[in-house]
């Protein structure tokens, strides 16, 4: 796998870093077979494969049993484990605990947090304890309910400077990388230029160290997509086509 070492000189090679999500063991392996260099269990998996709206009631113990599964099948991608809502943050010990299920039980190996100004100290205290910090700004979709959706986040001025700030302090802390989600192209490349760390965008333009996006955005299974989302197959027609062609072949005796 890449080391952590390897994902943080990323900026300095003329590649941009890669980086899907997957909630299970075949598809983390199609993933890791096609050489993406990272991969997220996010927390989407509330509203991508659990079947909830959002990504707000997903568990510490849905995120451990799907980062096992992903982990349990890949051999050379990072797996990073997505910190789910309220895993974090109430107390810096119910947080590094959290952090290190994630470790030491589920397989990941390292975890992304939902920044701001309160994880900073978080940040820092995992990484010297020894687990790998990604840091995530712009939008968070954990803070919907305070957003009021997920608008484009870092479009004023001030909003702008927060990000920038927040950056550089969880890059202090020692986070080896940073998803910047859903901000102006501008923005991204500015913090993408300020920051030594690689930068990992979605819905942030071309400038950033690399990319992510949801895998089911992707291979196209998602009942829903982000306006910056790129569709990249038809997997929904190929398991309908499947499904369908099974049912006849039962229903009219020619299989069995
Ligand atoms: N399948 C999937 N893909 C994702 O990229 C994703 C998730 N799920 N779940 C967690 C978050 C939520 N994301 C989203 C979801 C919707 C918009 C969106 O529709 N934005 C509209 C405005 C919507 C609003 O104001 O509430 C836009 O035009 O920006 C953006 C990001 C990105 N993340
Ligand atoms: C969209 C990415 C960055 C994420 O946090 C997730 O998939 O949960
Ligand atoms: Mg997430």
């Amino acid at each position: 796998m890449p080391t952590v070492q390897e994902i943080q000189r990323a900026p300095e090679g003329d590649e941009p870093l890669t980086m899907l999500t997957a909630y299970d063991a075949p598809t983390a392996a199609i993933v890791d077979e096609a050489g993406i260099d990272l991969i997220l269990v996010g927390d989407s998996m509330g509203n991508a494969v659990l079947g909830y709206e959002s990504t707000l009631p997903v568990t510490m113990e849905e995120v451990a049993s799907h980062t096992g599964a992903v982990a349990r099948a890949v051999d050379d991608a990072l797996v990073v484990a997505d910190m789910p809502f309220l895993s974090y943050g109430t107390t810096k010990g119910v947080g590094i605990e959290n952090a290190g299920r994630l470790i030491k039980e589920a397989g990941a190996n390292a975890v992304k947090i939902e920044s701001g100004p309160h994880t900073v100290d978080l940040t820092e205290r995992l990484v010297d304890l020894g687990i790998p910090v990604m840091a995530h700004l712009g939008l968070t979709p954990q803070r919907r309910n305070q957003i009021g959706g997920y608008a484009r986040q870092g479009t004023t001025e001030e909003a702008a400077a927060e990000i920038r700030d927040l950056a550089a302090k969880h890059e202090s802390a020692g986070a080896f990388s940073l998803v910047l989600e859903h901000v102006p192209d501008e923005l991204a490349a500015e913090v993408t230029a300020a920051l030594d760390i690689p930068v990992i965008g979605i819905g942030a333009g071309p400038e950033t160290d690399g990319q992510v996006l949801v895998l089911t955005d992707v291979i196209g299974l998602s009942e829903s997509v982000p306006p910056f989302a790129e569709q990249f197959g038809d997997v929904r027609r190929e398991i309908e086509d499947a499904v369908a062609a099974y049912r006849d072949a039962v229903e009219d005796g020619s299989f069995p």
